[in-house]
């Protein structure tokens, strides 16, 4: 039973407020128990005025307690209000604490990628953007006046046991059984059904799809902008339908909950009144009694199932990611791994999946890199080739064979060790809104080594290295593609300049010009001699300068060997290779320069 509320997401609402701050959380509840006890005092000292009165006693303290009750009845509502909204604020924050380190904790990158894990990590992203429900701090707030309301009814139903002992039992059942009665109409309990929340999601994509300015260039070139404002409003519709089914009021419940409020009221007045008339009570008790009867009614209804629901939600999810995620990105661990050395790198009978998937990436995959030297890795889409860099990056284990350095498993390694050991250019490398000198050497080097890197990567003269590479920053600027991806490379030269002995590049020049990739790459090679590079790429001109290419297919090697060697063998290299060279003809520019070009 106890398990059972511990594991309720309400309860974890609850556990979190005095993590994300404790005096706030205490403060909160101070006010929250002290606001629910102002209407029950506030009946007793009306009857205590109107008895003193009625009594020609002194006026002066009863005046003063009503005063008093009143005014703190208004003063601590905007009050609580403040500190809800603050309580609010601090929970979103620790959730997004939460939420960041159960990203980036584990070392791997499976949980990040895990389809299973997608819907509450849409959940615990979204939740404080206003487009699900409210933001926390509001949630937080409604929270606080529908307790107060609940409190403040039990208080008045404990009071109300000094006229009669049914009185307020009888009350309290009547308006309590208005929540479940009216438990599907007024609270929108399917708030995280699998339909709504992949409505959510789908109204959330078509959103950024017309508000986030990358897709802008092709919304309109393509004729879509009509097209992403229908689809936000279509599924924002269908959204908007599935919570006013889950919301609407039901009739039949609705006359049941009319019914027993009135009979429940119509006993507990009618026995005022002839306790009154009966001379059993006096005017004082009456007016007392009659209040608190009221008061019982702030128990009823109210949005408190609704906005703690939409509290819940992220909380639970944020707290179910955190073991979840764990282990999806956990990589092997050798309780004492061996310092990483740079050598020669061997892929042994080599099987990968991605989490979920059913298709195998890679099945017996067998590959050998000798230190110091250079593969170009080619193959059609899909083929794995990038997958082959994130095993290698440990990313991700193998789920069966070996990755080896030097002999020794990948997985007896340091992770930390082996990540210094390697550095990599990303087809979707990370664009820093740091500057110049940030996005080189986001872990520091020299000014000498950075400004050595930019120029083997041709991207000297692109900016000084302290101007932010973002616009909106003082003195920022923005890059076109290729001037980013100068950048990325040169991060990836500098690394090597700092002792990085493995080089991933993964279309490191898709995006340069052709004299630009032509003198670029020279320059790579130049600036990688002596180190282990994997070139990823589908350009041909660049592929067959390493020293060695190999093919990937089905998910193994299927040809392996120098560019003569390949093109001798006149097989899936060949092809490929004269397949490109038949669409470029021109070798010299108009200024007379000449490009190595297919
Ligand atoms: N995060 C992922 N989760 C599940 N499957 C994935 C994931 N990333 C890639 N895949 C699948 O793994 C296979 C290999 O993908 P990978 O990106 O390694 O190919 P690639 O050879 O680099 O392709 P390209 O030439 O298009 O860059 C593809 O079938 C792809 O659909």
């Amino acid at each position: 039973m106890i398990a059972r509320v511990r594991s309720r997401p309400e309860w974890q609402f609850f556990t979190v407020l005095p993590r994300a701050s404790a005096p706030l959380a205490a403060l909160w509840w101070l006010l929250l128990l002290t606001r629910g006890a102002l209407p029950a005092l506030f009946a007793l000292a009306m009857g205590h005025l109107v008895g003193t009165v009625q009594h020609s006693g002194e006026l002066a303290a009863p005046l003063t307690g009503v005063g008093i009750t009143f005014v703190l009845m208004q003063v601590l509502m905007p009050i609580h209000q403040a500190v809800s909204s603050n309580l609010g604020s601090r929970v979103a924050a620790w959730l997004n604490d939460e939420l960041a380190g159960a990203c980036v904790d584990p070392p791997g990158i499976g949980h990040l990628e895990d389809p299973g894990l997608a819907e509450d990590l849409e959940v615990a992203r979204e939740f404080d953007r206003g487009q699900t429900g409210p933001p926390m701090y509001l949630n937080v707030d409604f929270i606080a006046g529908s307790l107060v309301e609940l409190f403040g009814g039990i208080a008045c139903a404990v009071v109300l046991f000094n006229f009669t002992w049914w009185a307020p039992i009888v009350l309290l059942v009547a308006w309590g059984s208005t929540h479940w009665l009216l438990r599907e109409s007024g609270v929108w309990r399917d708030r995280n059904t699998d339909e709504v929340r992949s409505a959510q999601r789908h109204a959330s994509y078509a959103y950024q799809l017309a508000v986030d300015p990358e897709p802008a260039k092709e919304l309109r070139l393509f004729g879509l902008a009509d097209w992403a404002v229908e689809r936000f409003t279509e599924r924002r519709r269908r959204l908007f339908s599935l919570q006013h089914e889950a919301t609407r009021l039901r009739e039949q419940p609705l006359a049941w909950s009319l019914l027993v409020v009135a009979v429940g009221n119509g006993l507990v007045f009618w026995a005022l009144a002839s306790a009154a008339l009966d001379g059993r009570i006096g005017l004082d008790a009456l007016i007392t009694n009659a209040q608190l009867a009221i008061g019982v009614s702030m128990v009823a209804f109210g949005g408190l199932n609704w906005s703690l629901d939409g509290a819940s939600a992220p909380v639970a999810a944020v707290q179910r990611l955190r073991p979840a995620m764990a282990p999806r990105g956990a990589l092997v661990m050798n309780p004492s791994p061996v310092a990483a050395v740079p050598g020669d790198l061997r892929i042994r009978d080599l099987t990968f999946a991605y989490p979920g998937a059913t298709r195998k990436v890679f099945d017996g995959l067998d590959l050998t890199i000798p230190a110091g030297t250079s593969l170009a890795v080619v193959g059609r889409n899909g083929a794995g080739k990038t997958t082959l860099a994130k095993l290698l990056c440990r990313l991700y284990d193998p789920d069966s064979g070996a990755i080896e350095v030097d002999g020794k498993d990948l997985r007896d390694l340091s992770v930390d060790a082996w990540r210094e050991q390697v550095t990599a250019v990303f087809q979707d490398f990370i664009r820093f809104e740091l500057p110049l000198r940030d996005n080189v050497a986001p872990a520091g080097a020299k000014d000498e080594d950075i400004l050595a890197a930019l120029r083997d990567a041709g991207a000297d003269g692109l900016a000084e290295l302290s101007t932010p590479l973002a616009k909106g920053y003082d003195g920022g600027t923005d890059l076109s593609g290729g001037q980013w991806q100068r950048v990325a490379l040169a991060r990836a030269l500098c690394a090597v300049r700092e002792g990085a002995g493995l080089v991933l590049l993964d279309e490191p020049t898709a995006q340069l010009d052709v004299r630009g990739e032509a003198t670029v790459f020279d320059r790579i090679l130049a600036a990688t001699r002596g180190v282990t590079t994997i070139l990823i790429s589908h350009r041909f001109s660049t592929v067959r300068h390493a020293d060695r290419i190999c093919v990937l297919e089905q998910g193994r090697v299927i040809e392996l060997g120098g560019h003569d060697e390949l093109m001798a063998l006149d097989g899936r290299y060949r092809t490929m290779f004269d397949l490109q060279a038949r669409r470029f003809t021109a070798e010299t520019d108009e200024e007379g320069l000449t490009y190595d070009v297919l």
